[in-house]
């Protein structure tokens, strides 16, 4: 064998075939193919990979013999180019900030910083990655390096041990021993005979398909039938609780709580007492046992309705409802609702509830007030208002009778409630009509299951639910919000709703457009970020393998339940399943209005997106572009 020609080795480097091309502007990403001339006999036809957006660009390569790879490029913006100097090589204070950005593939995606004109910076998105990560880069010597700051934040402490009072509650209702179906007897009498109105119709009853206690028609009702009605005076409200317990008023005005917090603990104070009074009555059997109304101002009816009224609250044990389940085990609770972060809120709302007991505690006692009443029994109130208040002209309204109906598992209610302001009185009306033996089903709002679960403890069937929701916790999108806010500006939740685009997110929005940042990308980092833990949680992964089998055959379908594989079925009736599922899609359905920003109409209204949010997905999208153009602000909206 001769020697190789000049300065070659004997080893010949395998040859490198290589092509770049751009991402067209109505390119679909995983739908379109792009024909790429590879040499002068050959075309290559890629698929746009899923994290390639229109104006990234792709690297194909071959090396001979090798397959052909696919590298996404994608151009970043740096940050903080304005208010950087850009220094010659060589001076190591040049440093610039970039995100990771929401369509990657850790460990392949290749981002590129253009610094000037003739300087450009490729690097690589490590494995351990994800999107809205901290990338610093800085020059030293000749040499650009790239810093990845995996943003971490430690988990709320458990709650003090003092909370599992809460898992007494089921200790009081089986201590009292009552009798609830008697005890409801008795308030639907003590109700007529102070001047409600409760049809005959009706009685409480646990009949299929949800199987708890409601009410239920035991007579053939009508269409347009009245069936309760409440007069105000009986209506447990805040200022119904000034009136009634002025002294007790009084003592929570002394408290250091906010307005807004002294009238809630005002409200759970004093149906607490109402509660202790009721247990007491049980206990020792003695109808006549010493009462708080002793000391209150309250007419003869409103004494007789508002104590049975609390003979029927005392027999719930909320074993079902997240706060109790948060307080009892919140290990459990975390892991059941992860990669959800509701589990923090479930275990902050049972710490904050029993501090809010002991600030009212020792308000009252400060007071000199003879009203004192124990956790328990505190929870127990602040739980049922939580579960069964109304809204009339005041917010925090109880109404007994009328909150014994349940939300209808289908969303369309038999019955509906109104508040007469004429009449000042609570009415329930039948709005079809009813056979004997079946359920009264009212509804308590067009909520999502995350929203249901949060406020009543359940969730319905996820093909009943009417829109999906996910609460952005500042904490968690740190780097975005430092990067598109000021630091100075207060960072509020933001509440993100399929069902219309909330004030929160219109205010923050705004802020970042007045900046002059791009409001788009900000929203669509924020839920790539969000969204990257749910797609990275195995216990999900069966749900959400079925979304995407879902939308295979139906892109814009969100029917993952019709999807699931026979060994997962039971993920579809966990509530914690649910509410994971409807944060998962809420932030699904964001990232799409942010991506249909962007593009084209044309690939905007051909684009695969969640055909049930369709018409808030227009609005948002609108909302968006406006913000992108820039002097306009948006305000919150509901789509028609
Ligand atoms: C206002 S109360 C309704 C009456 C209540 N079931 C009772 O026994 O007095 C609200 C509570 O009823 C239950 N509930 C109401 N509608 C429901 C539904 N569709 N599915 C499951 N639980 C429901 C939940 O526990 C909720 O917190």
């Amino acid at each position: 064998m001769g020697a190789p020609p000049d300065g070659q080795t004997g080893l010949q480097l395998p040859k490198r075939l290589q092509v770049v091309v751009e991402v067209p502007k109505n390119a679909r990403p995983g739908i379109t193919k792009l024909a790429v001339d590879v040499d002068d006999e050959s075309e290559l036809h890629i698929l746009v990979p899923m994290e390639a957006a229109a104006g990234d660009r792709i690297r194909i390569s071959k090396v001979s013999g090798g397959p052909w790879t696919c590298v996404v490029l994608k151009s970043q913006p740096v940050y903080d180019m304005d208010s950087k100097k850009l220094h010659a090589p060589g001076d190591d204070d040049c440093k610039l900030q970039l995100l990771v950005p929401a369509h990657v593939k850790p460990g392949e995606t290749k981002l590129q910083v253009t610094i000037s004109d003739d300087e450009q910076v490729q690097l690589c998105v490590p494995e351990y990655a994800s999107p809205g990560d901290l990338v610093e880069l800085v020059r030293t010597e000749e040499q650009w390096t790239a810093k990845f700051t995996r943003d971490r934040f430690a988990l709320g402490l458990d709650p003090k041990s003092n909370l599992a009072v809460m898992a007494d509650l089921a200790k009081t209702s089986s201590e009292a021993g009552l009798d609830v179906e008697a005890a409801v007897e008795r308030l639907f009498a003590a109700a007529k005979g102070a001047g409600c109105f409760v049809s005959p119709k009706i009685k409480r009853g646990c009949v299929p398909p949800l199987n708890i206690p409601g009410l239920v028609a035991v007579e053939a009702i009508e269409e347009g039938e009245e069936l309760i009605r409440i007069p105000s005076a009986f209506h447990i409200t805040p200022p119904s609780v000034e009136k009634a317990a002025p002294a007790l008023a009084e003592a929570a005005r002394s408290s250091s709580l906010p307005e807004l917090r002294r009238l809630e603990a005002l409200h759970a104070f004093f149906v607490a007492r109402l509660l202790a009074d009721a247990q007491d009555r049980a206990v020792s059997g003695d109808l006549q046992a010493s009462s708080a109304f002793r000391r209150w101002t309250a007419t003869e009816g409103q004494r007789k309705v508002w104590e049975a009224y609390a003979d029927t609250l005392l027999t719930e044990d909320f074993s079902y409802h997240p706060f109790r389940l948060a307080a009892c085990s919140p290990a459990e609770m975390r892991r059941d609702l992860t990669p959800s972060q509701e589990a923090e809120y479930f275990i902050d709302m049972a710490t904050d509830l029993m501090s809010l007991h002991e600030t009212m505690l020792r308000s009252s006692e400060a007071a000199g007030m003879p009203e004192n009443v124990e956790a328990e029994m505190f929870l127990r109130a602040r739980m049922s208002a939580q579960t069964r208040v109304f809204q009339t002209c005041v917010d925090t309204t109880l109404v007994p009778v009328a909150d014994l109906l349940n939300h209808s598992p289908t969303l369309t209610p038999g019955v509906l409630w109104s508040w007469d302001a004429e009449a000042e009185a609570m009415i329930v009306t039948a709005v079809r009509a009813h056979s004997p033996g079946e359920e009264l089903f009212t509804t308590y709002g067009a909520r999502s299951n995350m929203l249901l679960y949060r406020t009543y403890g359940f969730t319905l069937h996820p093909k009943e639910e009417p829109s999906f929701t996910y609460i952005i916790r500042p904490h968690l999108v740190r780097p975005i919000m430092k990067i598109f806010m000021d630091d100075e500006e207060a960072r509020p939740l933001i509440l993100l709703e399929t069902s219309h685009i909330d004030d929160s997110l219109c205010q923050v929005l705004n802020k970042v457009a007045r900046k002059g940042s791009d409001a788009i990308e900000f929203l669509r980092l924020l839920c790539a970020r969000s969204r990257w833990s749910y797609e990275q949680d195995d216990r999900i992964r069966p749900a959400l393998d079925a979304l995407a089998r879902a939308r295979d055959a139906d892109p814009g379908s969100h029917a993952w339940w019709k999807h699931i594989d026979e060994t997962h079925k039971e993920l579809v009736q966990q509530d914690s399943v649910r509410v994971i599922m409807s944060e998962y899609l809420c932030l699904t359905a964001h990232l799409e209005a942010a991506d249909a920003a962007d593009a084209s109409d044309d690939a905007a209204d051909a684009g695969s997106y969640l055909s049930s949010c369709e018409a808030w997905r227009k609005s948002l999208v609108k909302a968006l572009r406006l913000c992108k153009t820039g002097g306009f602000s948006i305000s919150s909206a509901t789509p028609a």
